[in-house]
């Protein structure tokens, strides 16, 4: 059905967003100490430059668009008018941070004495007493992902019309995301690019892991792909105890709200409100949603004052949001083309694949597949595991590549060659490991014989002046200029509109809403 110039153009007319976090640094290589340049305006309000945990930790944002190179040339230049905002300090270009000194000189992200602005601030206080402040500088990248309302229109032309096409857009959408979940050790197989990092990073922490070492403070496992997405990264134990179902939207928002209202003993004991003074917006498992780390999320454009899980309660499933991507530090804006188009045929084929649900078994055998890679994915001969069947990694990406090859000549059509080119990249990463990402990252500091921190400098400068020389026009660079500035008087009127004080303001975030039941357009 989807085969004939119809269904062609309705797959093709995908949109995507990218954020992608980057640590400020200075010419040591240290995490820059300074608030938020202001020329780059109000991290609260600004539509494409804010911060993430840190005030140190950028975060840009993409308008959503259809069309790839607008993606990557926007990202570009929001990365170039940024490096061009401050004065000599870099982008720290992988994923996991660098030279810290005291963890306790980390400087969480102010936002202003709104009362978002404080909760903003208060949620990241939160997260340092709970997960440290180390963890929270960690760098990735998000590739936000919809198709297009005509592909909706077909699909839906095709099924019982049984529910409404609203609900039937969030159910195929939880169906990409099972299927997903099911492969997402693909991405760090081939996108992971944290196999090393700097002994600073382990320092405190305990970890059975058993690291070599490399020059004079490199750490490494030999097969490993993407530390940022094991145990010692971007990932927290407490929450696996939440077992949050992907089986419906309605299940998936029963988890989420159970979580936030889940105390957590061990949160408890932090205390919210000690003498006077919050540490933390409550003792729940999660303070609010943002908290649940997963690998992806279901989401829905949120309107003012709105929770995501309320988003997605009123009006369904909008978009995706994949969240297993580190920085790859071979591309001064964190990802490539080949990356994007791997990730649409990658998406397009877990939407379109029948969907079964997930039990407690299948959900063991996702988080130990995951691992196996995330610790080991590079290693000769590595099985994981298939509908409870062994199976070699490579013979399992070997049969999904021969998948994707089909959506990529479907896409490409006769005039083109973008998504064929891009998998048979790819398709040499499954053949040898070396070709991951992972895999370069190991070689290069082989080569170079250099340490990570060293290595990762020296990327940081080559970027800082490929990004300083981009010729960003007079246009761009006055629509940056104007948006910082009216992102500051936006928040200005932010604080002068409030009329809470920050108690009652947090008592009215979350009062308890009416359960609101997934519902049709
Ligand atoms: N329909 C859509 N399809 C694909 N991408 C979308 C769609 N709508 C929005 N996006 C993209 O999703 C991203 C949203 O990022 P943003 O940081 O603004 O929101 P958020 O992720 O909900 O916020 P936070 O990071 O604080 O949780 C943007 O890159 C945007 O372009
Ligand atoms: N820095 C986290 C993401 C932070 C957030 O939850 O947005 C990462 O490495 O993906
Ligand atoms: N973005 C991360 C760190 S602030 C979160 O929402 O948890």
């Amino acid at each position: 059905m989807l085969k004939g110039a119809e269904g062609r153009a309705a797959l093709k007319d995908m949109r995507r967003g990218i954020e992608r976090e980057a640590l400020r640094i200075d010419a040591s290589g240290h995490l820059a100490m300074d608030g938020h340049p202001k020329t780059l305006g109000s991290a609260l309000t600004h539509s494409r430059i804010t911060t993430d945990y840190s005030e140190a930790l950028l975060e840009f944002i993409t308008p959503v668009t259809h069309s790839i190179d607008e993606l990557l040339t926007g990202l570009t230049e929001t990365h170039a008018f940024t490096l061009n905002q401050l004065k000599g300090q870099q982008l720290w270009p992988v994923s996991m941070p660098c030279y810290v000194g005291d963890e306790k000189d980390i400087p969480i992200a102010q936002y202003g004495s709104s009362n978002s602005g404080r909760m903003k601030t208060l949620y990241r206080k939160g997260l340092t007493y709970r997960y440290g402040a180390l963890m929270q500088i960690i760098s990735g990248v998000h590739f936000n992902f919809s198709v297009s309302d005509e592909l909706w229109d077909l699909l839906y032309a095709q099924s019982d019309k049984s529910v409404s096409r609203c609900d039937f857009i969030s159910e195929r959408y939880f169906g990409l995301i099972r299927n997903y979940r099911r492969l997402v050790w693909v991405l760090p197989y081939l996108f992971g690019a944290s196999p090393a990092l700097c002994h600073s990073f382990i320092k405190e922490q305990q970890t059975e892991l058993d690291f070599e070492k490399m020059g004079r403070g490199t750490l490494y496992l030999p097969w490993a792909t993407s530390l940022r997405m094991s145990d010692l990264g971007y990932t927290n134990k407490e929450q696996e105890r939440l077992s949050i179902s992907y089986n419906s939207l309605a299940d998936y928002l029963k988890g989420i709200r159970a979580a936030i209202k889940m105390p957590s003993d061990n949160f408890a004991n932090i205390g919210v409100k000690v003498d006077g003074e919050y540490r933390q917006l409550n003792a729940n498992v999660l303070q609010i949603e943002n908290e649940f780390y997963a690998p992806i999320r279901a989401k829905r454009v949120t309107r003012s004052g709105e929770k995501p899980s309320e988003a997605l309660a009123r009006a369904g499933v909008e978009y995706i949001e994949v969240r297993a991507l580190d920085v790859n530090p071979f591309s001064a804006i964190g990802i490539e083309a080949s990356q994007v188009r791997f990730l649409d045929l990658f998406l397009l084929h877990c939407l379109l694949s029948p969907s079964a649900t997930t039990d407690s078994t299948g959900e063991q055998e996702i988080a130990a597949n995951l691992k196996a890679v995330v610790l080991e994915g590079r290693k000769p001969g590595l099985m994981l595991s298939q509908n409870g069947e062994p199976v070699a990694r490579e013979q399992w990406m070997l049969a999904l590549f021969a998948e994707l090859q089909q959506l990529a000549t479907l896409l490409d059509g006769k005039d083109d060659d973008q998504y064929q080119l891009a998998l048979a990249k790819w398709h040499q990463a499954v053949i040898d490991p070396n070709e991951t990402l992972s895999g370069q990252v190991m070689k290069t500091l082989a080569d170079k014989g250099l340490d990570h921190g060293a290595w990762v400098m020296a990327l940081a400068k080559e970027y800082q002046q490929q990004l300083l020389n981009y010729p960003l026009s007079a246009a761009a660079q006055a629509s940056f200029e104007a948006e910082a500035q009216a992102s500051i008087e936006s928040q200005l009127q932010m604080e002068a509109a409030d009329r809470l004080n920050f108690d009652d303001f947090l008592v009215q975030y979350f009062a308890d809403e009416p359960a609101k039941e997934a519902v049709s357009q």
